[in-house]
């Protein structure tokens, strides 16, 4: 791991770190506020059944005789049909979609969004990787349905790339957490006369991500419409928890064994992608994470944001900033800097893996004329060894450029200003819009911005962009130089501390 990598950096923060202000539910973006949900509702609805089940309707359409389908989004374009018939799905879909951007697709989103469901509701921890490509057309149809037979559904899950007694752990895994709606399957789950057309009946009776469903089946007590139902075409769970004579499911009514069978095919769920697609290594959390590099500009001066993160707490740790100006020495006599904030980030999942997840914020002061290279810092531990250095392999971590910078607190969701250096004329700022997902949206110029006045050598330019949740990059030419800011997020306009 060398800072920066995109995506590992994207996805082992969805995955280990949470927002940490206190309110989680004021950002768009946070996947734990969301994940409150694994109950939610009258009735018993769980965001993170909705989840897993999106996420195993996309990979059900793979197909392991031809490497084709798996995890690649292309249950987005499926949506209309029959077999992936759900509100649900289209709550995943909503959940999912804010997080997108060049380098991380929709279906990593999906497969982040299965672990951190599992974790969220007691279920096992599941290993992730990342690099599954976003599908640009629907792949074929085959996503199990109730009323099929157990041959075809044995078939179908062969396709998949799963044997037989996989297919029995599996489905109890899903089938663990959710139910079956009456508005989705309505021949199933009748609407409650005179109270609510929508009824739900659970597959078993805790939220909890756990064995429950295999323990009532076994013992008799199971509610799940998919083994009881008085229509006997449509018990396929019932079939298929019985297909190898209960073996499997009694092997499931240990609870360690249901998690490490869960954990395994869950990983093996959403790992499954077209042959083509390469996946990187399982993302561990990563010690020392510098993340949130932003030099933007002050007042008196020019204002490096970053922080550094690390994932085992210590009261008496003192970290410190550094940096070298553009000539690589410190000429303006003052290059380092204290934290502005200490923050727990802690997600389910990372607290789960024994992890405290802290995040040291740096608001640091840079000379607007001598400006800055790049960072490192000095952590002391405060245990009398020796202060460490963190450079980033020795390369320490840089700032490509100054030209063009954003300027988080003075835009808004809808408008968006950047200081431009204005020593030589720019012949074009403008940026390029990633409406939340892969491909580029559109390109706008940006305008001098004229009721802001230049400071620092600085111009400022501003966009108002109807779009309200987007990632972008930056771009000012100077001298037929592109100079370019990369990936910046309108979630940084209302979330960036005000220092
Ligand atoms: C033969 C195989 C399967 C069949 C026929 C089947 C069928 C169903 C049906 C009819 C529902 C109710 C959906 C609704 O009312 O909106 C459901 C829910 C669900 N299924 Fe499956 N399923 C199968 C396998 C799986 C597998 C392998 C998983 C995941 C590993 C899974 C995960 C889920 C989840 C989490 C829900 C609950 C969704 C919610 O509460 O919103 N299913 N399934």
């Amino acid at each position: 791991y060398h800072w920066p990598s995109p995506l590992i950096d994207q996805v082992e923060g969805l995955l280990y770190e949470g927002r940490g202000e206190g309110n989680p539910d004021n950002s768009l973006l946070d996947f734990v506020g969301k994940l409150a949900q694994c109950q939610s509702g009258s009735l018993g609805e769980s965001g993170a059944a909705e989840w897993i089940r999106f996420a195993y309707h996309d990979a059900a359409t793979h197909n392991a005789d031809d490497g084709t389908g798996g995890l690649d989004n292309s249950l987005l374009l499926e949506l209309d049909r029959d077999e992936n018939v759900g509100v649900g799905m289209k709550h995943a879909k909503a959940d999912f979609s804010h997080f997108p951007n060049k380098y991380l697709s929709f279906s990593d989103v999906t497969a982040v969004g299965l672990a951190l469901a599992s974790a969220q509701c007691q279920g096992p921890i599941v290993p992730i990787r990342a690099g599954r490509l976003d599908a640009s057309v629907p792949g074929p149809f085959g996503v199990p349905r109730p009323e099929q037979t157990l041959e075809e559904h044995t078939e179908s899950f062969r396709l998949q790339g799963f044997n037989p007694l996989d297919m029995i752990s599996l489905t109890a895994c899903g089938h663990s957490v959710g139910g079956v709606r009456s508005n989705d399957f309505p021949a199933m789950v009748p609407a409650i006369p005179g109270v609510s057309a929508d009824n739900f009946i659970l597959f078993d009776t805790t939220t909890a991500l756990d064995n429950t469903v295999v323990l009532q089946y076994l013992n008799g007590t199971t509610k799940n419409a998919l083994v009881v139902d008085k229509n006997a075409t449509l018990i396929s769970d019932f079939r298929i928890f019985n297909s190898d004579g209960n073996v499997t499911m009694n092997q499931l009514a240990d609870p360690e064994t249901f998690d490490q069978t869960c954990s395994r095919l869950f990983a093996q769920m959403i790992d499954t992608v077209p042959s083509t697609v390469t996946l990187t290594d399982v993302i561990d959390p990563i010690p020392n994470k510098v993340d949130g590099v932003q030099l933007s500009i002050g007042f008196d001066t020019l204002l490096l944001r970053a922080s550094l993160r690390f994932i085992n707490e210590n009261d008496r740790r003192v970290v410190t900033i550094l940096w070298a100006d553009k000539n690589g020495g410190c000429t303006s006599g003052a290059c380092s800097a204290t934290p502005v904030s200490i923050r727990d980030v802690t997600t389910t999942l990372s607290s789960r893996l024994g992890l405290s997840v802290n995040k040291y914020d740096f608001a640091a002061p840079v000379n607007a004329t001598t400006s800055i290279s790049k960072f490192w810092f000095q952590i002391d531990e405060g245990d009398g060894s020796a202060p460490t250095t963190l450079d980033n392999d020795g390369t320490g971590y840089e700032i490509p450029q100054d030209r063009v910078l954003y300027v988080p607190n003075s835009s808004t969701m809808l408008t968006t200003i950047v200081a431009v250096r204005n020593d030589i004329p720019p012949s074009r700022v403008y940026m390029d819009v990633y409406a939340r997902g892969p491909n580029l949206t559109t390109t706008v110029d940006f305008a001098r911005a004229t009721d802001i006045a230049s400071r620092l050598g600085y111009d400022f330019y501003t966009y108002d962009y109807t779009g309200v949740d987007f990632t972008f990059d930056l771009h000012s030419v100077v001298n037929g130089t592109t100079y370019t800011e990369d990936i910046r997020d309108t979630y940084f306009a209302t979330n960036t501390p005000d220092f």
